[in-house]
């Protein structure tokens, strides 16, 4: 199989769908792999890194799009991908489409077969093609956070941890995940005072092991959320149902009642943002107020340190990715958990989650791809 790997063009986006360590191994299961020059530069893995392990450089995207039977990217095609994806091709990647109509629209026009990374599932119920991300994320969520409390960046002008003789800050967690967890071990690592706000009960019990009292748990409710936002510094949204639209969770009246310059830093806002007064920013611009409450709403978080999360990417996609090169649609076929990933074929919207969010005619993926 031919397999692509643009450059990433979102707003400072510096990850890439394929490090050379990953072309190598699909050159060794006999596929011919097209990189887009200067696609590595974020991770710093050059051109001449790309041709090492067996890669063809060629100048531009489009001829990535044109040519290429599996195109491996990070994020969802920005406008103007979309248009250059077609019938008979695999796109592989991140696309969040429950929020997400203009793009999931685009897609299914196009015709392409589109694997989604955010919905391939694992044995244990996990989402292992998320995972690694969500870990960046989770701890990228705490030093954005204590970032945007700096007086000088529009917050409260607390710092979490405090210091002798005065208190640390509170941080609300809602959603015990994996982004929820890692947030945690940020922010005790800093000394702040944290709380885990989730519905899952036997997730709950996991944490308040794990943390040995380090946290406070508590079952998400919205009393709980209210009780917990109101005396919050920082608040991180870290919910998720797999595939759908995030709830949201904290209104706009909560934030009234909220200590002015304290900080919401919606994690979930890739699959729409569970606060409602959530929209989704860029790392040029990550944060904006709302009746005196900083948000920090970026989308693709992992993105700002992509020498850590290119590889720890790369290492979730690789094995799935070698059996779509390998195999085709009969990849999918033969393996539930990944597809489970697939989101669009033909036009056809094959994740019930986002069908349901969007209001579209669902079609199981297998009769999707038989049919
Ligand atoms: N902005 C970004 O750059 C990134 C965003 N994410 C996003 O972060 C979100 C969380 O991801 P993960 O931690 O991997 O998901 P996860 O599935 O590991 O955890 C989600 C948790 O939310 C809990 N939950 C569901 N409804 C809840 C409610 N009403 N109240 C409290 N908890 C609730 C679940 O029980 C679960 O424990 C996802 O939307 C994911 O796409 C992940 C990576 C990067
Ligand atoms: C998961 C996601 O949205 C990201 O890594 O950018
Ligand atoms: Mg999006």
């Amino acid at each position: 199989m031919r397999v692509g790997c643009p450059k990433e063009i979102k707003n400072h986006e510096y990850r890439v769908g394929l490090t050379p360590a990953a072309v190598r191994e699909y050159v060794a299961h006999g596929h011919q792999v097209l990189i887009e020059t200067g696609a590595g530069a974020g991770i710093d893995a050059a051109d001449t890194a790309y041709e090492a392990a067996g890669a063809a450089i060629v100048g531009t995207a489009e001829e990535i799009f044109a040519t290429s039977d599996m195109v491996v990217k990070v994020k969802e095609p920005q406008p103007g991908e979309w248009a250059q994806l077609r019938e008979n091709q695999i796109l592989y990647t991140y696309l969040h489409l429950a929020p997400d109509a203009e793009q999931t629209r685009g897609l299914a026009g196009s015709g392409v077969t589109a694997v989604a990374y955010e919905t391939v599932t694992d044995l244990r119920g996990g989402l292992p093609l998320l995972a690694p991300m969500s870990e960046v994320a989770g701890r990228l969520s705490v030093q954005a956070g204590a970032r945007a409390l700096e007086k000088a960046h529009g917050g409260r002008g607390v710092l979490l941890g405090g210091v002798p003789g005065v208190g640390a800050g509170k941080v609300a967690i809602i959603g015990g995940g994996v982004v929820g967890k890692e947030a945690a071990k940020m922010a005790i690592g800093l000394g702040a005072i944290v709380t885990i706000l989730d519905r899952s009960i036997p997730r709950l019990r996991e944490l308040e092991d794990l943390f040995e009292g380090r946290v406070m748990t508590r079952f998400s409710t919205p009393t709980a959320i209210d009780e917990c936002v109101f005396d919050a510094d920082l608040v991180i949204g870290a919910v998720l149902i797999p595939g759908a639209a995030a709830p949201k969770l904290v209104t706009r009246a909560m934030l009234s009642s909220m200590k002015k310059g304290a900080v919401l830093v919606d994690v979930a806002i890739d699959q729409g943002g569970c606060f409602e007064t959530s929209h989704a920013t860029t790392h040029a611009e990550p944060t904006f107020e709302v009746d005196g409450i900083v948000h920090y709403c970026v989308a693709n978080m992992p993105g700002a340190v992509p020498i850590t999360s290119a590889y720890a990417l790369n290492n979730a996609t690789l094995p799935f990715g070698l059996s779509l090169a390998d195999r085709g649609l009969d990849a999918l076929v033969q393996d539930p958990h990944l597809l489970a990933g697939l989101n669009v074929h033909r036009g056809m919207i094959t994740n019930r989650a986002v069908a349901d969010a969007l209001g579209r005619e669902f079609t199981e993926g297998l009769s999707a791809l038989q049919g």
